[in-house]
């Protein structure tokens, strides 16, 4: 693993069980995180953001399986040979998590002093005066006033965006190596949002550290993340660094998770594109690529092989997409390409622009 990698994923499948069948949640998912750096995760509801965040934290549901041969590297440490100790250790202590629901990750029945500082004595074994010297440097960091006489407020007391906060600040108590902020702004209004996410910059800044930054909300996080991955069905379906991505995006549902989000910058014309259909549901085999049934783009290899995530240069080129309904493209007399190959993770080089896309969109062609 290279020097700048924090963590390494790679192959990591997520089932749960339910009622309706075994949910594929996550399946045979690579990516990495490199240090200082931040990963923007997006996709719409359901395509396993939260599953994968909760498999990186240790904090899966129930009766959660982890099948196939993944690996996960975080700092040079490989957590599958760590004991549960050490993992628990590693992951109240290097990683940290904040997520969508502030009131529903906070102890309604505790101070937030006493939740900014318990972390720091459990993990830490620091004393308590100690403990309450860094929770009022931690409140102060993320922007709440008077840090001293609020440590005896309870979570109800505090306003949705000052609640985040001292989630955010829980997260960062004992210094971790990766954030891992799941929605952190789902429940908040516009503007808090926006100061939410200057906030975990700053704080990135300052601090050095990695975030998984995850969002449904692509051009919000695309902007503050060095790298973005774009989920669905629980499938990262492409990946590349930010501004790669966005000069030459080429998996349909990519852009059409972006061109059905409003534009403030852009007038309102009509009714907003939306994404037509439904994701698939997770308990159901899944034939072909995932979003074969939604995309404009899909022919009948579509529907029939599932494509891998690889790199835009290892891509066999069939031919730029067209609209099933447009001009007529002549693709059914293509050679047949050969079958998907495993996804590829060059630890020398694990961010290229990769997609998983028979006929990819897009003005230029690798
Ligand atoms: N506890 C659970 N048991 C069984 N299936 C679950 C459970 N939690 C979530 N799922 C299913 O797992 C899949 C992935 O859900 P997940 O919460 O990871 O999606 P998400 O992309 O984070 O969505 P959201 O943005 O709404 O949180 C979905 O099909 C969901 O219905």
């Amino acid at each position: 693993m290279s020097a700048n990698l924090l963590l390494s994923v790679e192959n990591l499948t997520v089932r749960l069980p339910s009622r309706h069948g075994t949910v594929r949640a996550v399946e045979r998912v690579s990516f990495a995180i490199e240090k200082g750096k931040t990963l923007a995760l997006v996709g719409e509801s359901g395509c396993g953001k939260s599953m994968l965040c909760r498999a990186l934290a240790g904090i899966l549901p129930g009766g959660a399986q982890l099948p196939g041969a993944w690996r996960m590297t975080f700092d040079g440490r490989n957590l599958a040979r760590l004991s549960p100790k050490e993992l628990t250790r590693l992951r109240g202590n290097e990683i940290g998590i904040v997520l969508q629901n502030p009131l529903a990750s906070l102890n309604p029945v505790h101070t937030i002093g006493r939740q900014v500082s318990e972390p720091m004595l459990y993990h830490l074994g620091i004393a308590a005066s100690e403990a309450k010297r860094r929770t009022v440097e931690l409140l102060q960091a993320v922007g709440i006033p008077q840090a001293e006489p609020r440590m005896k407020c309870y979570p109800h007391q505090l306003s949705g965006g000052m609640r985040q906060r001292v989630a955010i600040a829980i997260a960062l108590s004992c210094d971790p190596k990766l954030l891992i902020a799941d929605e952190p702004t789902t429940a908040l209004d516009v503007t808090v949002q926006a100061e939410i996410l200057d906030l975990l910059g700053r704080l990135q800044r300052d601090r050095g550290m990695s975030i998984l930054l995850v969002s449904h909300d692509l051009a919000l996080v695309a902007g503050r993340a060095h790298h973005t991955a774009v989920m669905y069905a629980g499938r990262i379906v492409e990946e590349a660094p930010t501004p790669e991505l966005f000069a030459g995006m080429r998996m349909p549902y990519t852009r059409a998770l972006l061109e059905a989000l409003p534009r403030i910058d852009a007038p309102v014309l009509g009714p907003l594109p939306a994404i037509v259909g439904q994701p698939p549901n997770l308990a159901a085999p899944i034939v072909g690529c995932a979003f074969a049934p939604r995309c404009a783009y899909a022919r009948d290899l579509c529907r029939e092989q599932e494509p891998s995530l690889l790199e835009a240069a290892l891509l066999p080129r069939l031919d730029q997409a067209e609209p099933e309904a447009g001009v007529a493209t002549g693709f059914e007399s293509l050679p047949k390409p050969e079958p998907p190959r495993p996804p590829t993770l060059d630890p020398g080089s694990p961010f290229h622009h990769r997609y998983a896309c028979w006929f990819p969109v897009g003005e230029e062609m690798p």
